[in-house]
């Protein structure tokens, strides 16, 4: 049975993702990439289907904490007999990709315990382990994956499981370094473990340092920014959405998706966020990725891709995982990928558009490729879409998107005035104003005094929460006053904001799903935007309160069952964590800017 969710802490190396619980188990890495199959699955399952457990015999985890600006873990642990650290690292990735836990005595002498279960292929296959010729530890190899565990304690393989036993003292550590290599390739080299400790650290350190002062959200904004840079594929500068796949948006439901992918609109509002704390290399990085991964026809163009931008993302069923708390199904890849979602050309043109004023040197492939998205754009936004929410029950026309679709427009007349580009301007203007009064006429419903989230409907949605924050209409105009009030109305149960009402919308999925976090942040946004400070601060605080220990949240929160729904860690909801700050310390707010 695996932990709670909140119970998991994040490793990583900026290429995949591990999740260890507070009882000392790895029960989710996939290797050598975030979309990999899992070698332990016991996230979506139980132990059999892979885990990696160091732990005390008869131990109590006490505390835990990531050192200072990093990604390094260490969790003590407490017996009758004395104390224990382990520390949990991976080194961002050279040629070979580790995962090392070293186990510290503190106090007295400690007997801890080991399992090793390797399953490839998503917590089915039982791999082939042997020892390595110099008896310093295992090698296991099944299809393309080798994974060998070097350490100097004596190993035994127990039920196809690799098991020891061992004591720690007082000031002795015993290291185990987990590496993965192709099978057909030499074993991984060992490593010098202190080595990459001491260099892990200064790496990490020398990237948090850099964020951009935020008062007294300081130490918050910067255990996001690590999650969302830990969230990032390296070689690429693709931004994945989560590290996981099928946790779900409510316990024993089917609404369990595969986030291990780079969705547009994800990836660009992460991208504004690492900017607006001052990390253009990345926004550079993501930007050459974006535009190696739409390249083509722009009428091919996806609302995701994978890590390389990969196109065919098939989504399918893992039928021996029983999924998380018998959350079935649990699948792999996301058929979201042939979806039409059209807010995701304004979230896309709003980057690029921030990004040149963040500083980022022009590229003339980027505005070609804007100049052809909006030749489509223009084609197509009055076709029913699929929406920000991704929903399964057919198309439909969502406010929302259209909204989005007048940012994109004006995104793009803004780059041309404000940039020197060459654009057919006073068409765009047109365009524009013409999107504008369709949103206003078609979107608003006056009865309600709000708008709603399809045209000529009665529903509300907290993707409306946009209006203000990019720009469509003033936070003051009567409006957005209205739907603000109205999402406060209809939309917020017991202090968090839900994206819709399940049951009485038509997403095509069973009704019942936690509150979606980054909606919460999104009011808290509006807030500031009307000058309610105090509600805006309070309902902040209360976000951050759903963070678990080491300041990490999911995509959703159940605010009755009190525990963490969803995808972990979600990037929506850091990068929510990040925007907010900002805007609430009134240094320069994004939201403010956004809506310039
Ligand atoms: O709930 C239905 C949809 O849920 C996922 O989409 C959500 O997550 C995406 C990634 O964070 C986000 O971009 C989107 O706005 C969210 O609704 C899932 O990926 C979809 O396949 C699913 O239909």
């Amino acid at each position: 049975m695996p932990s709670r969710i909140e119970d998991y802490a994040l490793l990583g190396d900026c290429e995949t993702a591990a999740l260890v619980s507070k009882a000392g188990s790895i029960d989710w890495l996939c290797w050598p990439r975030f979309d990999s199959s899992a070698c332990f699955a016991a996230l979506l399952g139980n132990d059999d289907h892979g885990c990696w457990r160091i732990a005390p015999v008869d131990g109590q985890f006490v505390q835990r904490a990531y050192r200072p600006g990093t990604l390094i873990l260490d969790t003590e642990f407490s017996t009758a007999t004395g104390r224990v650290r382990i520390t949990d690292f991976m080194p961002l990735r050279d040629e070979h990709s580790h995962l090392i836990r070293l186990v510290e005595g503190l106090e007295g002498e400690v007997e801890m315990e080991l399992l090793l279960r390797l399953r490839f292929d998503m917590g089915l296959t039982v791999p082939w382990v042997r020892q390595l010729p110099e008896a310093d530890g295992i090698h296991a190899v099944a299809g393309p994956d080798m994974v060998v565990l070097r350490t100097p304690i004596e190993l035994d393989g127990v039920d196809l499981s690799t098991v020891a036993r061992f004591k720690v003292s007082a000031g002795q550590v015993v290291p185990f370094t987990l590496s993965y290599g192709p099978s057909h390739l030499d074993v991984p080299p060992g490593i010098d473990v202190n080595h990459a400790l001491a260099h892990c650290e200064q790496e990490w350190r020398q990237w948090s340092d850099r964020c951009l002062h935020v008062g007294p959200f300081a130490e918050t904004v910067k255990r996001s920014l690590i999650t969302l840079k830990a969230l990032t594929y390296a070689p690429t500068g693709a931004i994945i959405a989560a590290a996981t796949t099928s946790l779900p948006e409510a316990l024993g439901g089917v609404r369990n998706w595969d986030y291990r992918f780079c969705w547009l609109r994800d990836a660009t509002l992460t991208v504004m966020t690492l900017l607006r704390a001052g990390y253009v290399e990345e926004a550079a990085a993501w930007r050459s990725w974006l535009v190696r991964a739409v390249a083509g026809t722009a009428d091919q163009i996806q609302i995701m891709y994978g890590i390389a931008g990969e196109r065919m993302l098939d989504e399918k069923e893992i039928p021996w995982l029983p999924g998380y708390a018998n959350s079935a199904p649990v699948r792999i890849g996301n058929q979201a990928a042939t979806q039409l979602q059209l807010d995701t050309y304004g979230e896309l043109m709003d980057a690029l558009y921030q990004a040149r004023r963040g500083g980022l040197a022009a590229d003339d492939d980027a505005w070609s490729l804007q100049c052809n998205l909006l030749e489509r754009l223009e084609r197509i936004w009055q076709q029913p879409d699929e929406g920000i929410w991704e929903v399964r029950g057919g198309a439909q026309q969502f406010t929302s998107s259209k909204m989005m679709a007048w940012v994109a427009v004006d995104r793009c007349i803004k780059t041309a005035e404000q940039f020197d580009m060459k654009g057919p301007v006073e068409h765009w203007k047109q365009l524009r104003d013409q999107m504008h009064a369709d949103v206003c006429a078609q979107g608003f419903n006056a009865e309600l005094n709000s708008f709603v989230q399809v045209y000529g409907g009665d529903q509300l949605d907290a993707s409306l929460l946009g209006l203000a924050l990019v720009g469509f209409l003033p936070p003051d105009d009567p409006r957005i006053i209205g739907t603000v009030a109205a999402v406060e109305k209809y939309l917020l149960q017991d202090g968090l904001v839900l994206r819709y009402r399940t049951a009485e919308s038509r997403d095509g999925l069973p009704p019942g799903e936690g509150a979606f976090l980054a909606c919460s942040f999104w009011l808290a946004d509006n807030w500031v935007l009307q000058g309610r400070m105090e509600e805006a601060s309070a309902l902040y605080e209360h976000l951050l309160s759903l963070r678990n220990d080491l300041g990490l949240l999911s995509e959703e929160y159940d605010p009755v069952g009190k525990q963490m729904l969803g995808n972990f860690p979600q990037a929506f909801s850091h990068m929510s964590i990040v925007f907010t700050a900002y805007g609430l310390t009134g240094d320069g707010p994004m939201v403010g800017e956004r809506a310039s």
